[in-house]
């Protein structure tokens, strides 16, 4: 069939390149072809394409090319694809990678398409790698379903499926490179395919795969040889139209050839005169290879509802007992009953090959799980919008001081002690709770020391107030004072950044304990001595005044006996004491004479005298 082919984006370009070189080799020449591009690159690498046939759309921000619908005009696109030979074409097959931003021009481009051609507009659409990341998938999810709303079909090549496979050819085929593995070309520094030289292989398989396809009833005038079932592009079209998700299987094999082959030729025409067993399992074998390991994109083979088989090699290879039976296969293994089938003769190749195609797929493993992925990407970035929601929230809410642990001054632990000291509570062991930090559940606060409220202060004591956390009351550090264990210790308490809590197995809550019982460094209060704890230390005892108005006291008696005259009799004295006797006066020869007036020598003669009283002399 005559095609219009669209190349949109790198991966779009690269692809309908190779599709048009393919065509060109096969001199079919059945392909009109363009590639669009915001990359110059991309087209300037482009190897089969004419000139005339690179359309480039500059990027006005090359930073931010995000808005591709006012880079690319779709007018002068229009203009460029009515300006070529389009005026046969049978169908029309927009070639894109999805998950990539070119793609996003596929709907205004079908639309204006749909308005000047009537033909259908298929879809080649490549799926992205797994490790391209999450938000590729995503987008090639989305493009998948707009492509399928929009165009008649979607051809589906998953890049995942055929890198896996060009790996491990890669690593079967070792350092050998033959056959197939001769067009690996190794990046000497990493020892693996470079991209290039990766996406060349991949863009091979898809001509391959899509070319022959599309050559499909059209013959040139001197490879063809006549085809017993021929396959007309009008069966084609309506294996692919309308029929939403499409895959194409393609297995071929080398013919043997040279001089070994004229003895096997020999030795084989025997077989092919007794039969063409050999021919028909070749051709079976090449028909499950296509289904079960060549395809496009991996697929339920039972879940196609049309299907199509085309056979192609040298006339004299192609057994129709053998595709009899691939054609019963295919017929009795899809779901729906359209089944086509044809044979495309070639003269001049030494290969045979078979094209199987499965459309209106209902079960596409691949999709699926770009899909999946698509969803897992939707719930993070909803997390993730989420998180980042609550963390602005929670910071503007928060303030500042909020995450810097507070170590309370030595002035302000002295004052707090202090505080303490002198409003003693019972000495329970009680928790302290900063209300705010916990923030509800008290099982989960078990290490923390809970602050019992004080009672409400009307004016302003000098409280130190910490700044009120969300949802929390305000923390008054000086109404640690009245916190029921004997000492608050701010200063031994353990701050998390997260909030403040105070471990009970601190060392200062041990000192706070006992931290009542007074020293005997300690200067006593008054208070104190009224305890019925306290007892003095007798070291420390110290006589008071009144203690000898004791009755119990008693003066020793080796104290010397106070005179009989002493004056201020208020003392009592011993009962076994003599009292003082008194002294009369008239009756003594004793008198008494004043010293002043007495003369010298009576002095002299009065001292030399015994007195009979004993010796007592009064002296006035
Ligand atoms: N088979 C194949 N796939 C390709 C090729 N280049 C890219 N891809 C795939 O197609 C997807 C889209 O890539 P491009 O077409 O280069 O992206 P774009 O639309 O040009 O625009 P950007 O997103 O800006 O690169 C990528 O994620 C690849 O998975 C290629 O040459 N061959």
């Amino acid at each position: 069939m005559r095609v219009l082919a669209i190349g949109l984006g790198g991966a779009g370009s690269r692809i309908v390149d190779n599709l048009y070189d393919h065509d060109r080799r096969s001199k079919v020449c059945c392909m009109s072809a363009v590639a669009i591009d915001i990359d110059p690159n991309s087209l300037v690498q482009l190897r089969h394409l004419p000139e005339s046939a690179r359309i480039f759309f500059p990027p006005i921000d090359a930073l931010n090319p995000d808005d591709i619908t006012s880079i690319i005009d779709i007018e002068e696109v229009m203009t460029r694809i009515q300006g070529m030979d389009t005026m046969e074409i049978d169908a029309i097959l927009l070639c894109c990678g999805l998950g990539g931003s070119i793609i996003d021009i596929a709907p205004p481009v079908i639309e204006e398409l749909r308005k000047s051609y009537l033909e259908p507009i298929f879809a080649l659409a490549v799926l992205p790698c797994l490790d391209e990341g999450k938000r590729v998938s995503a987008k090639a999810a989305d493009d998948l379903e707009l492509l399928r709303e929009i165009t008649d079909a979607v051809i589906l090549f998953d890049n995942e499926t055929w890198s896996q496979k060009i790996r491990a050819a890669a690593a079967a085929a070792g350092k050998e490179e033959i056959g197939l593995m001769g067009q690996i070309r190794r990046n000497p520094l990493s020892g693996a395919l470079n991209p290039r030289d990766h996406y060349d292989m991949l863009n091979e398989r898809i001509a391959r795969q899509i070319g022959l396809l599309l050559r499909a009833g059209e013959f040139n005038e001197f490879g063809i040889e006549v085809a017993e079932v021929v396959l007309d592009a009008g069966e084609v079209l309506n294996t692919l139209k309308g029929m939403g998700f499409v895959a194409v299987g393609y297995a071929a094999e080398r013919l043997p050839t040279g001089w070994l082959d004229f003895f096997y030729r020999r030795r084989s025409l025997k077989y092919f005169i007794e039969g063409s067993h050999e021919k028909a399992a070749r051709i079976v074998s090449l028909a499950k290879k296509a289904v079960y390991e060549e395809v496009s994109v991996p697929c339920d083979l039972t879940s196609a509802d049309k299907a199509l088989v085309l056979i192609a090699g040298p006339s004299a290879e192609l057994s129709m007992k053998g595709f009899q039976t691939v054609r019963k296969w295919i017929d009795r293994s899809i779901a729906g009953l359209e089944m086509r089938s044809g044979d495309y003769p070639v003269k001049n190749t030494s290969f045979v090959g078979i094209i199987i195609v499965l459309s209106g797929l209902s079960n596409v493993p691949r999709v699926e799980e770009l899909r999946e992925i698509r969803t897992e990407y939707r719930l993070e970035r909803e997390e993730e919008r989420l998180r980042a929601e609550e963390e602005a929230t929670k910071a503007s809410s928060e303030p500042e001081e909020e995450d810097i642990p507070y170590f309370a001054s030595p002035l302000e632990t002295a004052f707090l002690e202090e505080s303490d000291m002198a409003e003693p509570t019972e000495g329970k062991d009680e928790m302290i709770e900063l209300a705010g930090i916990g923030r509800g559940n008290r099982k989960d606060r078990d290490e923390t020391i809970d602050m019992l409220p004080r009672p409400e202060k009307k004016e302003d004591d000098g409280a130190i107030i910490l700044p009120p956390k969300q949802g929390g009351r305000e923390v008054d550090l000086a109404g640690s004072a009245s916190v029921t264990s004997s000492m608050p210790a701010p200063k031994n308490s353990v701050f998390s950044p997260k909030g403040i809590s105070i471990e009970k197995t601190a060392p200062k809550d041990d000192a706070i304990v006992y931290s009542a019982s007074v020293q005997p460094v300690q200067r006593p209060k008054d208070g104190v001595l009224a305890g019925d704890k306290v007892s003095l230390d007798p070291g420390m005892q110290r006589p008071i005044d009144s203690v000898l108005d004791e009755p119990g006291i008693r003066m020793r008696e080796v104290l010397p006996e106070p005179k009989d005259n002493l004056p201020g009799g208020g003392r009592r004295f011993d009962r076994g004491s003599p009292r003082p006797k008194e002294v009369d006066p008239s009756r003594g020869k004793l008198r008494v004479i004043d010293a002043a007036e007495k003369p010298p020598e009576e002095k002299k003669e009065r001292g030399g005298d015994d007195p009979g009283d004993g010796g007592i002399t009064w002296i006035l």
